[in-house]
């Protein structure tokens, strides 16, 4: 990983497509052709250059072998992946293949800063528009980020991909006004920042749209309600060797601390994040002042980390009440502050659950949104619907890629026995130190660092008819070693939770055709996808976490 992290995008890792650098000028104002247009550029190359008609004329057949050699495969589930299966969607299977058979797929239409019409057709599942190029242009599709469909839009073609390529916004010509309000939008960044991509809409527009993907659950914070940020900014050193600092003592405007230009990875000048809550907000201003006082100590680029924590009480004032209604007002009052330094420690209420961890490691980063989270999680386990009411009512709980323990101890109450297991130990030590903070038993609360396939080893004493297992892994999803051993182990309910829809089904697909072969082979028992459910954690923007219910049940009952 670059040290220059990403924008304040949801940190279950990146979801912005346009992270390859885009076709740039040269001081000249020549375009040049960065890393991931070579194989394009290959490709333009082989057909154009003499070398390669001379090759073509030699043998068609090996030169058609040949190109379709340079076409690289799409890493599956991919960010490219997933605009793949996008733009197949909107030009059809069979405009895609007869592209592909004629080695085509790469042949863009498009100029580097060629400006077009085009009319919006719908939106990516990244929340950018897909446009289809009009006649007479072969079957293509143009990404283009805040248009909306129906939109007849100007756009600015900057990288060309196989079958699409992505354009800047120049001019909404004609925009969709039952959708776009840009009086809505609450950030004076909006449309040039890589954060957000929904400002323009209204909040049940946003969340409609998510459900077009899953039905979706809203966050009761739509603004301030990032708990984490993480500008960055480049090595002043260079400018300041060849601008020097303004004599009046401001900051120069080449000096950029901030977040990425959208479909691009030059940084912009961010003074505030109307979706960071106001304590993160309100430390932004003194830490860009503190990073201008000392830019010339700064040899390479840096990423900020700002996240928010409640206030650490002393020993002495730290003895939890037993009084309701004094913990009520001690949470009311708790003052929240910002943290910068990534070993520091972060304390964080859900409920009447407190958590420690490390600000560097991974935690949810919209605090309005747990407990409808959590409280819904719980719910899916323990559901007052009829088909479920003959199963035994489930004691133990396994959350796998348990991260600092957020399931599993804001679960606690409602099970015997509960265990997790996460890669990170960092984060292993902060649930054990969640744990005894929130007063649960060492012995009845466990948690392990591993691979989480790991977890079925030593869960062995647990019953598994009532066992509820939480996966919540990383946007790359499970893998095929734990799928298999959940099976094997057959726990009464799976929830699986992820910030990536896309490997959640592919993981959800294998869970259902494994445990159908077990129980044709074995017969018993089958897993049934009982229900998907959004939450919107990043409101603003296009993602959504997804929870998907698997029940154990008869086949009959299926
Ligand atoms: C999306 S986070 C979820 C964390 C936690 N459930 C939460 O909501 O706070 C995914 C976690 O999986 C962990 N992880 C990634 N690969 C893993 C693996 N193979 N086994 C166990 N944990 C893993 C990461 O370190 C990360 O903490």
């Amino acid at each position: 990983m670059s040290e220059i992290h990403p924008p304040p995008t949801p940190d279950k890792d990146a979801v912005h497509i346009a992270k390859k650098p885009r076709l740039e000028e040269t001081e000249s104002g020549e375009a040049i052709v960065q890393a991931d247009e070579a194989v394009q550029e290959d490709a333009l190359a082989a057909s154009s250059s003499t070398a390669a008609k001379q090759a073509k004329a030699k043998s068609a057949k090996k030169s058609n072998k040949k190109k379709k050699q340079k076409v690289p495969l799409i890493e599956p589930y991919s960010n490219e992946d997933v605009i793949f299966q996008d733009v197949k969607a909107l030009l059809g299977e069979e405009a895609v293949l007869k592209a592909q058979e004629a080695g085509s797929e790469l042949k863009a239409p498009f100029e580097f800063k060629q400006e077009l019409e085009l009319v919006v057709s719908a939106l990516s599942s990244n929340g950018e528009s897909l446009s289809i190029a009009p006649a007479p242009y072969p079957p293509w599709v143009v990404l283009t980020p805040f248009a909306l469909p129906g939109e007849k839009i100007r756009v600015k073609i900057y990288r060309n991909a196989r079958l699409w390529s992505h354009a800047d916004l120049v001019e909404v010509i004609e925009p969709n006004t039952e959708l776009r309000d840009m009086d809505r939008i609450g950030c004076k960044y909006f449309g040039k920042c890589a954060g957000c991509q929904f400002q323009m809409l209204s909040y049940d527009t946003q969340l409609d749209l998510k459900r077009n993907v899953v039905s979706t659950i809203g966050s009761p914070l739509q603004y301030g309600y990032r708990t984490k940020i993480t500008p960055h900014f480049e090595s002043p050193l260079r400018d300041l060797k060849k601008h020097g600092r303004p004599a009046d003592g401001s900051k120069p405007d080449w000096f950029k601390i901030g977040f990425n230009v959208i479909g691009t990875r030059n940084t912009m000048d961010i003074e505030e994040c109307p979706i960071a809550t106001p304590t993160l907000n309100k430390a932004l201003g003194p830490i860009r002042e503190g990073i201008l006082e000392k830019m010339e100590t700064y040899k390479r680029g840096v990423s900020l980390l700002l996240r928010e924590s409640l206030e650490i009480p002393t020993e002495s004032s730290a003895t939890p009440s037993q009084d309701e209604a004094m913990d009520a007002l001690v949470e009311e009052t708790e003052k929240k502050l910002c943290v910068t330094d990534h070993r520091g420690t972060i304390r964080e209420r859900v409920g009447d659950k407190l958590f420690e961890y490390t600000a560097g490691s991974f935690f949810q980063n919209n605090n309005s949104v747990l407990v409808p989270l959590t409280d819904y999680v719980r719910d899916c386990i323990f559901p007052t619907a009829p088909a479920s009411i003959d199963t035994p009512r489930p004691t133990h709980l396994v959350d796998a890629y348990c991260g600092s323990g957020l399931f599993a101890i804001t679960l606690s109450p409602h099970f015997s026995r509960v265990t997790g297991i996460e890669l990170s130990t960092d984060s292993i030590k902060s649930a054990n130190i969640s744990a005894k903070l929130n007063n649960l038993s060492p012995e009845q609360h466990t948690f392990m660092s591993g691979d989480a396939s790991d977890i079925f080893a030593t869960v062995t004493s647990f019953p598994r008819a009532e066992t509820a297992v939480i996966i919540d892994p990383p946007r790359k999803g499970s893998d095929e070693k734990f799928i298999d051993q959940l099976i094997e182990f057959g726990a009464a309910v799976v929830v699986y939770v992820s910030c990536n829809v896309h490997t959640q089904a592919r993981d959800v697909g294998m869970i259902l055709k494994k445990s159908q072969a077990k129980r044709e082979k074995e017969g018993g028992k089958e897993y049934t996808l009982e229900t998907v459910r959004g939450f919107d954690l990043f409101p603003q923007t296009a993602h959504v976490e997804s929870v998907a219910v698997l029940r154990l049940v008869n086949v009959e009952h299926a």
